[in-house]
């Protein structure tokens, strides 16, 4: 295999890994180059730590390569296989993965437009009305904004809305359950077999798949049942699936597992990235002051900014490009397993390795991008302003913070456009500034790992104090204004 650190006996290499993995990834690169290998007390893993490696392994050699860890638990039997991200290679992916990504491809992208742009006026408001709620407030407006995506729901007041509340556990309860030591049938598979009662484990696991079927599939019902009786939601994912009929072949258990897929997958990574948003602009204010003076070029102050301005804003769409690759919210991507036997460059690599992308690692090499640390759109742009992303094995994105190959986030396109909008609005109708401490000095957070909060799959910026103030007389009024008009439409 790849080369790699000496581990224990038995052990491997597990006492080595901390909490921040990829911190000591990133470590062991500079030893032993960008793919070595791991012992995990017998489980064989490779950590790819370049975009070169990345695009041979996982998209030229998908076929071996686009298969996710077993999870006994977590995948088999709380989601019945039906968690995408989380789902094995097989027929029954590629069916789910086909309509979603009918649902989520770039054309589908102006079927949520009014949806985002409507809750990004409502973030800014609140945002503005209640600085330091920023860090909840944006959890509120994510699910909001997804579940508007998904089910064609109106705005949510708040984080605890049922539907939210349900899918955010859910998605714990399964991340959790992916932890290594979560469940000694990951270790010990023949122990699947045991009779339930003498497996409450099983039994519990089981139980929680019936419930959440149940809930999943009373979500999808809701939205055809206002469809067939001609209530106007706001268009949605949910919907077009209905629309679609029977063309995609889903039971109506898959179709619900599907949609709750989306909502689990889409809602922590895109919170945690927009609150990076919130860490640069307090760190990096000149980059706030340039994407304003784009936007009083563009917008002006008369009306808030829409997805439609895109093209004629260049800087903006740098700048989500560049929050993609320093607040990298899932720093390893998702585990991969290979699926049989393959040689690369001399080094063996065994059917059933788990495969980990250090995102981080990749998206701070100076290598690729200088001064690494720095937030800085500009890297993304040529000199006459316009978008340039010549970085070989990034799928023409300029980072890899959606991943690789056939398992590439299937969400991209509603992420990209919701931190775009987001962001253009926050910018248009606001600042971003200090707030200080009962001395009267300013309070300056940190982008050091000692400052992020792990979450098991995602990592994000621990809460900090700031203000969030209007930019010009008139930005509060314009965004309600737009607000109203859009819900009234
Ligand atoms: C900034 C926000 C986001 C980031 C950084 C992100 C990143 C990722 C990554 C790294 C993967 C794994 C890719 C791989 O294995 O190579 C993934 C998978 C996935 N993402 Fe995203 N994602 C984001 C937002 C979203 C959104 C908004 C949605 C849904 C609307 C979504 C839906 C999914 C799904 C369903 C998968 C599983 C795909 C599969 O396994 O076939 N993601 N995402």
């Amino acid at each position: 295999m790849p080369p790699g650190p000496k581990g224990l006996p038995l052990l491997g290499n597990i006492l080595q890994l901390p909490t921040f993995q990829f911190l000591r990834f990133t470590e062991w690169k500079e030893q032993f180059g960008p793919v070595f290998s791991l012992n995990l007390a017998g489980w064989p893993v490779i950590v790819i730590n370049s975009l070169e490696v990345a695009t041979d392994l996982l998209e030229q050699q998908s076929s071996i390569y686009s298969d996710r860890p077993r999870f006994i638990v977590a995948n088999e039997i709380m989601s019945g296989q039906l968690m995408l991200p989380l789902a094995g290679y097989g027929s029954l992916w590629k069916k789910l993965r086909k309509a979603s990504h009918e649902g989520l491809k770039s054309q589908s992208m102006p079927v949520y437009q009014r949806s985002q742009e409507i809750e990004a006026a409502i973030l800014v408001e609140n945002l503005i009305n209640r600085p330091e709620l920023w860090a909840e407030e944006i959890k509120r407006s994510t699910a909001s904004s997804i579940k508007a995506v998904i089910y064609g729901t109106p705005p949510i007041a708040s984080i605890d809305d049922p539907v939210v509340a349900f899918i955010s556990e859910m998605g714990h309860r399964l991340v959790t359950a992916t932890m290594p030591g979560a469940y000694l049938v990951e270790l010990f598979p023949k122990m699947l077999y045991l009779p339930t009662w003498l497996a409450s484990w099983k039994r519990e696991a089981m139980e929680r798949y019936e419930e959440s079927t149940k809930k999943l599939k009373g979500f999808v019902q809701h939205v055809r049942e206002h469809a067939e009786n001609g209530i106007n939601d706001r268009p949605s994912f949910t919907g077009q699936l209905c629309i679609a009929g029977d063309r995609h072949q889903l039971t109506q258990t898959e179709e619900a597992w599907l949609t709750g897929s989306i909502f689990v997958a889409g809602f922590d990574t895109s919170s945690s990235t927009f609150q990076f948003f919130i860490l640069a602009m307090r760190l990096f204010p000149g980059v706030m002051k340039k994407a304003q003076a784009e936007l009083d070029r563009v917008v002006g102050r008369q009306r808030v900014p829409s997805v439609s301005d895109r093209d004629d804003l260049p800087y903006i769409r740098a700048t989500v490009k560049e929050l993609l690759r320093w607040g990298v919210t899932l720093p390893i991507g998702v585990p991969r397993r290979s699926q049989q036997d393959d040689y690369y460059n001399g080094h063996f690599i065994p059917k059933g390795t788990l495969v980990l992308v250090n995102t981080w690692g990749i998206h701070h090499d100076p290598n690729i991008f200088p001064d690494p640390h720095e937030f800085r759109p500009e890297r993304f742009l040529d000199p006459t302003g316009t978008i340039d992303v010549d970085i070989p094995g990034t799928r023409n994105q300029g980072h890899a913070a959606f991943g690789f190959g056939r398992r590439l986030c299937v969400g991209m396109n509603v992420a990209v456009q919701f931190q775009f909008i987001n962001i253009a609005t926050l910018l248009w109708a606001a600042n971003i500034e200090p707030a200080y401490d009962q001395d009267g000095q300013i309070i300056t957070p940190t982008n050091s790992p000692a400052g992020w909060v792990d979450e098991g799959a995602v990592v994000r910026p621990a809460p900090f104090r700031c203000n969030i103030v209007p930019r010009f007389s008139g930005a509060e009024a314009i965004l309600s204004r737009a607000r109203e008009q859009s819900l009234a439409d």
